[in-house]
């Protein structure tokens, strides 16, 4: 089977990873908020329209095709986050599950051209998402979030350590509380990448702001 993104190209992707969706925004449209940080540096996107706020129906799906084209033009990979069925409609390059949502191994076999993100917070999950197919892992909260209300405990860089000391060798991505002024440690840590959401999408310039994480990405 070929996949549109192999592994060295996704790692790459996975540099500076922008998650979000209209609540995260401060009432900026959407479109102008990715469209700015894609100029300012991002690699990778995925929808997440979670949360108070957040359209549904008709309004979700409108949104999302107008930003997967976005993606599409910039050559960037546009992910869905929890949800399958918007994946598939919108023709996205992949899908991001968590340890609540539906198993990973029975979604990398309806899925198998997609790119299949899985949240992992210690060894075992991230053990079980390789086994189960995964293509890359999400792993945190790195540091304190006001972003998602229900994450787990705070982990620190310290945990994607402990996965690569672990044998974990599977492209990866902190997230959670990630900003200028710690992303450098979350990728010494052991990490491909940096995956924000308020960083960039709340801030008064998204391209300025991704700017910045990327200039710390990869200077170090
Ligand atoms: C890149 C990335 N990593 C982790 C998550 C969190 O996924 P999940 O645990 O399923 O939580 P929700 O985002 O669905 O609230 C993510 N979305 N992206
Ligand atoms: C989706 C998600 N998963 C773990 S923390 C988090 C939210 C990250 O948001 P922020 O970058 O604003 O802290
Ligand atoms: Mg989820």
């Amino acid at each position: 089977m070929i996949r549109k993104w192999d592994e060295a190209q996704l790692r790459e992707a996975l540099r500076l990873y922008l998650v979000m969706g209209s609540p995260n925004c401060n009432g900026a449209d959407p479109y102008a908020v990715l469209e700015a940080a894609i100029y300012g540096g991002v690699t990778m996107f995925q929808l997440r329209e979670k949360g108070p706020g957040a359209l549904q129906g008709p309004e979700r799906l409108a949104l999302g095709s107008r930003l997967r084209r976005l993606c599409a033009q910039r050559g960037i990979p546009f992910i869905v986050n929890d949800d399958e069925r918007l994946a598939l409609e919108l023709e996205a390059d992949g899908i991001h599950i968590g340890q609540e949502d539906e198993a990973a191994a029975a979604v990398r076999k309806r899925l198998p051209q997609m790119i299949v993100g899985v949240s992992a917070h210690d060894l075992g999950e991230a053990q079980s998402a390789l086994s189960d197919g995964a293509d890359y892992l999400g792993v945190g909260p790195q540091y304190a979030t006001r972003t998602k209300l229900d994450a787990r405990e705070v982990q620190g860089p310290a945990g994607i350590a402990l996965l690569r000391a672990g044998g974990i060798a599977l492209p990866l991505v902190g997230i959670g509380g990630i900003d200028a002024s710690n992303a450098s440690h979350v990728i010494r840590a052991g990490a491909d990448g940096v995956a924000v959401v308020s960083a960039i999408a709340a801030a008064s310039s998204p391209r300025e702001a991704a700017a910045e994480l990327r200039e710390r990405i990869v200077n170090l």
